[in-house]
């Protein structure tokens, strides 16, 4: 499989029959970019005023026309296709409806028309024949998928390699001939060893067969992905939306996508990604943001750990359900209507019938409330009719408005406030005592209740748990509207009652869930993924395991992964497919040097390219900062992305997960695990804190490591320098 260098003086685009097959290759480029350039044309030069009634059509159309324009952009640094495949099963490449007049071959390869490149989006020429697929094209599956094994139609796959936006290089695999042997792609190997700078980037042209597969499961289908760190489950989830919203955009635009990250930071991080496939218009928020936006409260309150496991328990589900119907009461006295000269009387034990009804249909309250009133008219009507009279359906709503019918519903089946419900359980401990009753005890319900209930809706200082709760509660009334997919990203840290806020925002839709049970650090933390899609509504989900890590070097992975046994029995060591000798360092210093350590070790994390994250315990964040400042080394604050010109961020070990610098500098992991109420977070924490670097970890400590990480602890030895 040769890769085939360029010719540096190369000329820019000269005779196709000439060239050499790189020359080839760029010629054809040089033509795709000039065709999405016309693309482009076209949609800038349309004309709308002759094809729009009126003014909202117009601005409408016109936003969609500018969406149109900005996708077609040509980027510099993004290479507009990455591979090539040559079919040689023609005319029926997998999934494909093109079914080309077959040509005679070129020289080097099958017929232009059994030819396809592979891009991040579609080109087409002048006759609308396409110059570039979509990876996500039903065509281009084989690129990420066909092997010798399985050629899936496929005799050459083809991968390019750019440098600075120049296709320089190029590489290929003939999957049909016996006699080439299968080898590792070199051009492969690069790019995913490539340094990672900066917030997250797309892995188009590099997604494995393994990863493939879950990035392509049909929309209809929930996936859980338990995956070791690094091993892509942040990538997949990404590009997984990418292609749903591909193949089935109209769905997915009316009904929504979204995609859950833990916080800002990470959310910060993997912004980029998506609009980089060309898909401007999925939301990416956290689940707080979600029920404060639901709810209309402001979380300014945080739980001890204990409240905060209770409220997150699935049993609060219970609780409040019957908390929602707790004003419901049966009716003592018959309902009378009167309608001209006559009155129409229901007694009570017919109403008390339709309350029942209603109650044991299992329908929103909110729904079954408006329902109500038709009800009792209905009843009303039905005696109309039996005394000879013909009423109508103005008749029936019109007795459904009747003053007497709508203070019945008022008193029978009371409306219900989400916020001020929840408020109430939570202050009032006889109304919580009433609702949990054999669910609870007593001191559940005492870590739960407020020990000084705030006046008011407003003054109340509402916790994260606390706006989980009253969305739950705001479902039980008004269903909540379901998005087409959700995306769930480190869902290990969610609570029972947090997996239900997502699963309700996907009750008629599907779902990827993301996350590794080793790296949950939540008093709550997900132990089986099973319980967890079960509080999702998605029991059925099929969980996959991704276990081949492309972030973190083999020697530092090896020396995380000493936590295992302690963290989580049972789940598969990552392997590594990146070697970077020396790229573990463990420094033990006295507790006075301690910082100015942490200092050098930054230091010379800077002399090398990338970025650069100094993870440590939240509590040494401070100190470590003022080192820093008082070396004049300059550095980000908590939080922050790096950039080219600010390569080193300070990063508490509680918001270093899902990120990834080039170097990490970890202070103190004994402090990171102390940092935790308990020792198993704690080690989880650090597991996360040491699985966060892609070239090198330089750990730098003064108290004794935690147990696992000693030399010799396993038989072997962090590579002390
Ligand atoms: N097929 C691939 N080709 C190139 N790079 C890849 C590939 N898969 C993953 N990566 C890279 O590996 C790194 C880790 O990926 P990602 O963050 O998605 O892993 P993760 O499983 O979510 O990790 P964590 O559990 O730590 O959050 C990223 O830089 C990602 O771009």
């Amino acid at each position: 499989m040769p890769a085939h260098a360029p010719d540096p003086h190369a000329p820019g685009m000269p005779d196709h029959g000439t060239l050499d097959p790189l020359e080839r290759e760029r010629a054809h480029l040089a033509a795709s970019r000039t065709a999405l350039r016309a693309m482009r044309h076209d949609v800038e030069s349309l004309d709308i005023r002759n094809v729009t009634a009126n003014w909202v059509n117009a601005e409408v159309l016109q936003r969609q026309i500018d969406a149109r324009i900005e996708a077609l952009a040509d980027l510099a640094d993004t290479p507009l296709f990455f591979g090539r495949l040559d079919y040689t099963d023609f005319p029926s490449p997998p999934g494909s409806s093109a079914a080309p007049d077959a040509p005679a071959a070129p020289e080097d390869g099958a017929p232009e028309a059994a030819r396809y490149y592979i891009g991040r989006r579609h080109v087409h020429d002048a006759d609308g024949d396409p110059m570039v697929v979509d990876w996500r094209a039903p065509v281009s599956q084989p690129f990420y998928r066909a092997s010798k094994k399985d050629p899936q139609g496929v005799g050459l796959r083809r991968r390019f390699g750019y440098t600075g936006g120049e296709l320089t290089a190029y590489e290929d695999e003939r999957l049909s001939d016996p006699d080439e042997a299968e080898k590792a792609s070199a051009l492969l190997k690069r790019e995913i060893e490539r340094p990672r700078v900066g917030p997250m980037r797309d892995i188009v042209a590099t997604i494995q067969p393994e990863q493939d597969e879950i990035v392509r499961t049909g929309v209809d289908g929930t996936v859980c992905v338990q995956g070791a760190p690094g091993t892509g489950k942040t990538a997949v989830g990404l590009h997984r939306v990418a292609y749903l919203l591909y193949a089935h955009r109209e769905r997915l635009a009316r009904t929504g996508t979204l995609v859950i990250g833990p916080n800002r930071s990470f959310l910060r991080y993997i912004e980029q990604v998506l609009p980089a496939l060309g898909e401007l218009a999925v939301r990416q928020a956290t689940v707080e943001d979600l029920v404060t936006e639901a709810t209309g409260v402001e979380v300014r309150g945080t739980d001890d750990p204990e409240a905060a496991r209770i409220k997150g328990d699935a049993r609060m589900a219970e609780v409040l359900r019957r908390a929602v119907r707790s004003g419901v009461t049966m009716p003592a006295e018959p309902c009378v209507v009167v309608r001209g000269s006559r009155r129409w009387r229901v007694p009570a034990y017919e109403l008390e019938e339709i309350v029942r009804e209603l109650l044991e249909r299992g329908i929103r309250y909110g729904a079954a409330r408006e329902a109500l009133p038709q009800r009792v008219a209905h009843a009303v009507l039905t005696r109309m009719e039996r005394s000879g009279e013909a009423p109508d359906d103005r008749v029936q709503d019109a007795v459904a408005r009747n003053a007497a019918v709508k203070a019945l519903v008022k008193a029978v089946w009371p409306e219900v406030d989400p916020v001020r419900l929840v408020l109430r359980l939570l202050s009032d401990d006889g109304f919580l005592a009433e609702c949990s009753e054999g669910i609870l005890t007593e001191e559940e319900r005492k870590a739960i209740l407020w020990t000084k209930p705030p006046r008011g809706v407003r003054s109340a200082k509402w916790s994260a748990a606390d706006a989980v709760l009253i969305d739950e509660a705001a479902d039980l009334v008004r269903r909540t509207p379901s998005l087409g997919h959700v995306v769930l990203d480190e869902a290990q840290d969610l609570s029972p009652m947090q997996y239900r806020a997502v699963g309700r925002r996907c009750t008629t839709g599907s779902a990827t869930v993301l996350g590794d049970l080793a790296q949950g650090t939540t008093p709550w933390a997900t132990a089986s993924w099973a319980e967890a899609l079960s509080h999702l509504g998605k029991p059925d989900a099929a969980v996959e395991e991704l276990t081949r890590g492309f972030r973190v070097p083999r020697e530092v992975i090896a020396y995380a992964s000493r936590l295992l046994p302690h963290i989580a029995p049972g789940l598969s060591e990552a392997t590594s497919i990146r070697d970077a000798a020396g790229s573990l360092r463990v420094r033990a210093v006295a507790v006075e040097e301690l910082d100015g350590a942490v200092v050098d070790a930054c230091r010379e994390a800077l002399e090398r390219e990338g970025s650069i994250g100094l993870i440590a315990a939240d509590a040494r964040v401070p100190a470590l900062a003022a080192a820093l400042d008082a070396a004049g080394i300059p550095h980000l604050d908590p939080g922050t992305e790096t950039d080219a010109d600010a390569r080193l961020t300070l990063v508490p070990a509680t918001l270093a997960k899902g990120l990834e610098y080039d170097h990490v500098v970890l202070d103190e992991p004994a402090a990171v695990v102390d940092g935790e109420p308990d020792e198993r977070t704690g080690l989880r924490r650090l597991y996360v804190s040491l699985t966060r670097a892609v070239s090198g970890l330089t750990v730098v400590h003064a108290a004794p490591l935690p147990e696992p990480l000693r030399d010799g602890s396993d038989g072997s030895n962090g590579s002390n320098a």
